[in-house]
């Protein structure tokens, strides 16, 4: 909810009122409104008075959600408005300054980063339940108007769109790719990055945002998270905020795992998220016919499963342990020689394996309480079968990191081999189908950049 405070008077008053320090700002005995939840200030003259108006996004006390605040001073009593806004400027100024941020200019508005480029943003008007441009305009781009984020809006027409922008754009023309989406056109874009004859140079030069407007959002749930910004009712905010808060010399370096099929192993796919097979798997292709109900889809088809019984799977799981002795590998055996010696192999039925680079398989499940975005580890979240209770309650313990019992464990591996034993089924990549069959991957570590901060240093709106 929007709350617009105002201070007027005199420059002498109004400046008195304010009180500067390098963790924030308050005025008239207010409380402290602090530069790391500031966004942007703008500022503006005509005749004799100046208004600075400063946007912040601080948090509720109580819900933790952020919301919107605009501070508000109006200043006359000057000969010169131009004199009356450069006093008000240098004020912020002076702290930012002493915090080594870029000067500001003294006229017109002053974002709170001074962005080379603007970025390319890719919505998908399809993805979730069809409203993404709706949230866009409603959470987004206020946000963005806020903190004069420069950006160029595409409304995608298909996937092949989305994969010809990310593959063309020249890497020097944009500051970023943002994807209004789902998690899964997040895995387009990436692979697409990666699939560019200038590859390394792209995913150096271009790094990737994400607004959740999908059904899973486990990308955006993940990093939120790790950067202590997660709020469930208010995810397209907070990732918007994170956005407009990014600093381009601060990146999160990300993860991205390399996954080869029989099939592809001079052409691998590429993954941030997961391979999935089994009820995890099952649950996520099956479900598309639901779309329109949004993440509730996922906890349809599992009720209807586990009301069913839930199907068991054979199948052979390898890994190389995590364990300090094991360094980063960057590349696998061929399918037809076996894994080392030095992997672990385990033949059994699964309900589900989920080799997962995120905490998070959705918003509401989040089964990794160590993760960290470019570990170079995969979690291999593994379901063995068991009675009706004792998967409920074991599943609804792991959404929220508890790992009760033994037929739930998540293990830390620094690469898999998976074979199915039994045939016919789905297997996702990234939440998007693949082929069914034997799979395996590694671990490029730190591989993407993200376009998010929540570890924003405390300077000035106005002098970041
Ligand atoms: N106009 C479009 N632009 C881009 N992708 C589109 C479009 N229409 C349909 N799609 C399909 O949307 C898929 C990507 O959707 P995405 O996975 O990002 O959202 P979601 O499925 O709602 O989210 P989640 O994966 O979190 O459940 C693509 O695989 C693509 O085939």
């Amino acid at each position: 909810m929007a709350s617009v405070d105002s201070s007027s008077g005199d420059v002498n008053n109004g400046l008195a009122k304010l009180s500067i320090s390098t963790a924030g700002f308050s005025y008239a005995g207010s409380e402290l409104i602090r530069w790391s939840d500031t966004v942007g200030c703008h500022c503006e003259r005509s005749r004799s008075v100046c208004s600075l108006t400063v946007f912040a996004y601080p948090r509720h006390r109580r819900s933790g959600k952020r919301e919107r605040r605009v501070i508000r001073w109006q200043i006359g009593g000057f000969q010169d408005a131009k004199e009356c806004q450069l006093h008000l400027l240098a004020a912020l100024k002076s702290v930012g300054n002493s915090a080594g941020a870029p000067p500001v200019e003294p006229d017109g508005p002053c974002p709170s980063v001074t962005w080379p480029k603007p970025c390319l943003i890719l919505l998908n008007p399809r993805s979730g339940s069809g409203k993404a441009y709706d949230l866009f305009l409603r959470h987004v781009n206020p946000i963005l108007a806020d903190a004069d984020f420069p950006y160029q809006l595409v409304v995608t027409r298909s996937l092949d769109h989305v994969r010809e922008l990310s593959t063309s754009v020249p890497i020097d023309s944009v500051s970023g790719i943002v994807i209004v989406s789902g998690d899964g056109l997040v895995y387009e874009v990436v692979n697409s990055l990666l699939n560019r004859p200038d590859a390394e140079a792209a995913v150096r030069s271009i790094p990737i945002g994400v607004v959740p407007a999908g059904s899973g959002n486990a990308v955006v749930s993940s990093l939120l998270n790790y950067l202590g910004e997660f709020h469930p009712d208010n995810l397209i905010q907070h990732a918007a905020l994170s956005l407009v808060k990014h600093r381009p010399d601060s990146l999160i370096n990300l993860d991205v795992g390399v996954i080869q099929t029989p099939t592809n192993t001079d052409r691998p796919l590429h993954c941030v998220l997961s391979v999935t097979w089994g009820l995890i798997a099952d649950v996520d292709a099956e479900s598309e016919r639901f779309r329109i109900l949004g993440g509730a889809r996922f906890g349809l088809l599992l009720t209807k499963k586990c009301l069913a019984g839930i199907k068991r799977y054979r199948g052979r799981l390898s890994y190389l342990p995590a364990d300090p002795a094991n360094q980063l590998i960057d590349s696998l055996p061929n399918f037809d020689q076996p894994v080392p010696t030095s992997w672990t192999v385990l033949e059994r039925d699964f309900y589900t394996i989920g080799a997962l680079l995120m905490s998070h398989l959705a918003e509401d499940f989040c089964p990794v309480t160590d993760w960290q975005p470019d570990d170079g580890l995969w979690r291999l979240f593994c379901v063995y079968p068991c009675s009706r209770s004792q998967f409920l309650r074991g599943f609804t313990g792991a959404a929220k990191g508890r790992l009760e019992g033994d037929s739930i464990e998540v293990i830390r591996a620094r690469a898999f081999r998976l074979e199915p034993l039994t045939p016919g089924g789905h297997m996702m990549i990234d939440g998007e189908p693949m082929s069914y069959g034997p799979v395996q991957g590694w671990v490029m570590p730190g591989k993407v950049r993200v376009l998010m901060s929540g570890k924003c240093q405390d300077m000035p709106a106005g002098d970041k």
